[in-house]
């Protein structure tokens, strides 16, 4: 009798399951379908899931491309300043990057160092400092290197540093539009009460202490800039990821108290999340160290050891003259490619009536000696016959970030140059289509 009881609980259970089964099966379809319908949701040729949020923010990348032609009819999305234009560079250096490590690496949270900073890899700390020597873009000299998780998370232990704790009121961060659109959001996203994001304003004090961020090479235009607000108050953070001879002429040595350096625009590794800074005062340093330990406990070490052959590789090639003869210097392949697409960008441009692009300074590069205009990684491009840009390049299926994230306005977007070759011509042709009035 409780056999036979619970034999029917049993069907009963396995009915109610089956029956649910095959709802959620139905929901499930259902709302992939209207996803597709809608066009939020494209399953990519690849496998992967892209779903095209907010103007494709934050999808899920492909880490291989689609075949000849049939990208024709994407989406082609530029929003991102991903660097995959530098994939095809890395693979035919072939096995020369390759690192061995091993299991027992890479156990302790602690790095062999003797500088401030913990958790710096003494290699990477080396590479670092050569490669800038080499270059000519930074002072190294009485600099402490800070590691950090891309220089995103430097950017918040610098403010983490600057800002005294007990402050009456939230420091001002501030800097000049158009402005990298993660500023404020990195700034405002926990809502401290040691800071606040003001952006390019006029009514703050600029007597009491303020940040000013200096971006050069800008990011979104590429401008060339020095800090504009100039207050007593001031204190300059140099963003230089850019400050690389791929993208604009070495002028100087750049010698800024705090300057903030990333090898997702360097070499192109985002992947690796590596960013340094080069600190002058020495308590500023601690106290970023201080927020990387409280944040994260120090930087992979597995990404350091990467990064340092990375680098060294790049160095060996313009010191060593074996290394030098084995294949194409990395800057001047990435100089070379950054000039064909900035050419061949400003040729599509400049054939109609459309768009416009600003026009950046021209000069001589000490570490390549050519002579060359800036030719940033990103396009700042206006459109010169609708309001709001991005709208209209969504509308021909180009996804590019509007000018409201950057506190300008939608007359402008952002697009990357700096992703995969055939993403690049393909927005070329459809630039040129709009350009000439036909629809791509
Ligand atoms: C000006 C600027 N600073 C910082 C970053 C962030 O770099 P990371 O990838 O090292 O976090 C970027 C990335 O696009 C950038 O454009």
């Amino acid at each position: 009798m409780a056999n036979s009881k619970s034999g029917v609980k049993n069907q009963t259970a396995l009915l109610a399951a089956g029956h649910w089964l095959i709802l959620s099966v139905a929901i499930n379809v259902g709302l992939l379908l209207k996803l597709i319908h809608d066009g939020n949701l494209r399953i990519d040729w690849y496998g992967q899931q892209n779903v095209q949020d907010n103007g494709g923010r934050h999808s899920s990348y492909a880490a291989e491309r689609k075949p000849d032609g049939q990208i024709q009819n994407e989406y082609i999305n530029l929003d991102h300043g991903d660097p995959t234009m530098y994939q095809s560079y890395w693979k035919q250096m072939g096995d020369r990057t390759d690192v061995v490590i091993s299991g027992w690496q890479s156990v302790s949270y602690f790095s062999d160092t003797k500088t401030v900073c913990w958790f710096l890899e003494p290699g990477f700390a080396n590479a670092v400092t050569r490669l800038h020597k080499l270059v000519g873009n930074a002072e190294t000299g009485n600099r402490h290197i800070v590691v950090g998780t891309g220089s995103t998370q430097l950017f918040q232990a610098v403010l983490y540093a600057l800002c005294p704790y007990d402050a009456p009121e939230p420091m001002s961060i501030v800097s000049a539009a158009p402005f990298y659109s993660s500023y404020p959001l990195i700034t405002d996203c926990l809502k401290s009460g040691l800071y606040k994001w003001r952006g390019e304003v006029d009514d703050f004090n600029k007597e009491a202490p303020y940040i000013e961020l200096v971006t050069s090479p800008n990011n979104p235009d590429g401008s060339i800039r020095g800090a504009v607000f100039n207050g007593s108050g001031q204190i300059l953070v140099h963003d230089v990821a850019y400050y690389w001879p791929q993208y604009t002429p070495i002028s100087s040595r750049a010698d800024h108290d705090i300057m903030l350096f990333t090898l997702s625009k360097s070499t192109g590794h985002a992947g690796m999340r590596l960013g340094w800074a080069l600190v002058k005062d020495e308590a500023i340093a601690k106290k970023m160290v201080k927020f990387v330990e409280i944040s994260s406990i120090g930087v992979s070490k597995d990404s350091q050891v990467r990064a340092a052959k990375i680098l060294d590789v790049i160095s060996d090639s313009y010191e060593d003259s074996k290394a030098s003869n084995e294949s194409k210097r990395f800057f001047d392949y990435a100089q070379e490619e950054m000039a064909k697409r900035w050419s061949q960008l400003r040729e599509v441009v400049n054939k109609g009536q459309a768009f416009s692009l600003p026009v950046l300074p021209a000069g001589e590069c000490n570490f390549s000696h050519h002579t060359f205009a800036t030719q940033p990684a990103f396009a700042w491009l206006k459109c010169e016959q609708v309001d709001d840009c991005e709208s209209f390049l969504k509308t021909h299926k180009i996804l590019t970030r509007g000018g409201v994230h950057f506190g300008s306005t939608k007359k402008y977007v952002r697009a990357s140059l700096i992703g995969r070759e055939e993403d690049y011509n393909e927005f070329i042709r459809r630039l040129s289509l709009i350009n000439s009035g036909e629809s791509p």
